[in-house]
């Protein structure tokens, strides 16, 4: 059974801590299959399937640590209409291995349904009946925006070459697509996780600009624990011998750090998760026709194997260590007398949400940018088992959360 239709099945009626597979074992068949070779990179590449993409040239961008982009294009997706008031825009901002496609099926150029499916849509909390939805592809992203796989002035892609950038060069550049679009000030920047560190900054280096911020699962600055964290998952591909220094696109072989990748996705997937949630439904329960004292897998071994190898073959590995680079700099404070005054400056409305089993960016994070925006109310809390990737999944609790909280704007 697909995910989507166990959740559905099991889903209760009323927000309360999911019971849904938490306590069902999950065995996969070591002899499904196998998807064929990985590529190099999964980037979008000029030429490939757009999809619903559009695009904005941003032009020149002065980095943040002081380097300099000589051209910035971002891809973007829309859905519903602005109206003649320019007042009903909604900005949605993915998180680290997210895309513009937030809503609607796979198909030609997206080969993965939407991220927020059920969530953004006609009807859904945000309406796009009601709003226009604008979803753009990070700045240092791999799904058509402006990132490593893109060419550089010389005509090769940017690889290892590629300059550090910050969540306030990927507000910056966001900042460009919204004149670009005519939108003087957004009812609503929403996001999770790196989409909220990016909601976040919007609010506090444009308050005139943002009406109302709703920041999910996320963090006003980085701590050392999240440092930490992030730090493994670049040591993993940079220790792959075929990242060669982020220059492996045009590797003679056609081969790409996969290993590396995929290792960085598992350490990262694990601390997506609660522990809670691995104990009930894995425990040490062996993966099917494995032997574990023979050296086989168990079932958690094998999940987190597959989930390796399913980014690996969506993503692209260089995009991993630059957007992963942004979130350790993350500091709503810097050079803004510190985090309490950059939240203090924050005029908009704000909905702050924390999951209460995320290990990776724990409700504190949460608590102290309720504290500091001037309009946040309370903390809303996601009951969950699934840790950080309940801000992805417990949409039927976040839903009634965002579409209050747009009503009441
Ligand atoms: N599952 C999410 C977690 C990061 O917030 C992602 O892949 O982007």
């Amino acid at each position: 059974m697909s995910s989507d239709r166990r959740r559905r099945a099991a889903r209760p009626a009323a927000p309360a801590p999911s019971p849904r597979r938490a306590h069902v074992p999950t065995r996969r068949r070591v002899d499904a299959p196998a998807p064929g070779p990985i590529p190099a990179s999964a980037a979008w590449r000029e030429g490939d399937e757009v999809g619903r993409r559009q695009f904005v040239d941003v032009g020149p961008v002065e980095l943040e640590a002081g380097e300099r982009l000589p051209a910035v294009r971002l891809a973007y997706e829309t859905w519903g209409t602005l109206s003649p008031a320019r007042d009903n825009a909604v900005l949605v901002m993915h998180a680290l291995t997210g895309d513009s496609h937030v809503t609607g099926a796979a198909g030609p150029g997206h080969p993965t349904a939407g991220w927020w499916s059920t969530l953004v849509g006609p009807g859904a909390p945000i309406d796009t009946d009601r709003y226009f939805v604008v979803v753009p592809n990070v700045l240092g992203g791999c799904q058509g925006s402006t990132g490593p796989a893109s060419t550089a002035p010389d005509g090769r892609p940017w690889g290892g070459r590629f300059p550090h950038i910050t969540v306030r060069d990927q507000v910056a550049v966001e900042v460009g697509l919204t004149d670009a679009l005519g939108i003087d000030a957004w009812a609503l920047v929403v996001g999770g996780s790196l989409g909220g560190l990016r909601a976040l900054e919007w609010a506090a280096s444009n308050p005139s600009r943002v009406r109302a911020v709703a920041a999910i699962a996320t963090s006003a600055q980085t701590s050392g624990d999240q440092i930490a964290n992030f730090h493994t998952q670049i040591g993993a591909i940079r220790a792959d011998p075929r990242f060669a220094d982020g220059d492996y696109y045009d590797a003679p072989d056609g081969e790409g750090p996969h290993v590396g990748l995929g290792i960085a996705r598992q350490i990262a997937h694990a601390s997506y998760r609660s522990a809670r949630e691995l104990d009930e439904r894995f425990g040490r329960i062996p993966q099917a026709a494995e032997n574990p004292l023979g050296g086989g897998r168990f079932a958690v071994q094998s999940y987190l194997d597959h989930h390796g190898d399913k980014l690996a073959r969506r993503f692209d590995a260089n995009t991993y260590v630059v957007l992963t680079r942004t979130m350790i700099t993350h500091d709503l404070g810097r050079d803004r007398g510190g985090v309490d005054a950059a939240l203090a400056q924050i005029t908009a409305r704000a909905l702050v949400v924390a999951v209460d089993s995320d290990r990776l960016f724990p409700p504190s994070q949460s608590d102290r940018i309720a504290a500091g925006i001037p309009g946040a109310g309370p903390v809303r809390t996601i009951r969950s088992t699934f840790g950080h990737d309940g801000f992805l999944i417990e949409t039927d609790q976040i839903g009634p959360m965002v579409e209050g909280f747009l009503a009441g704007g």
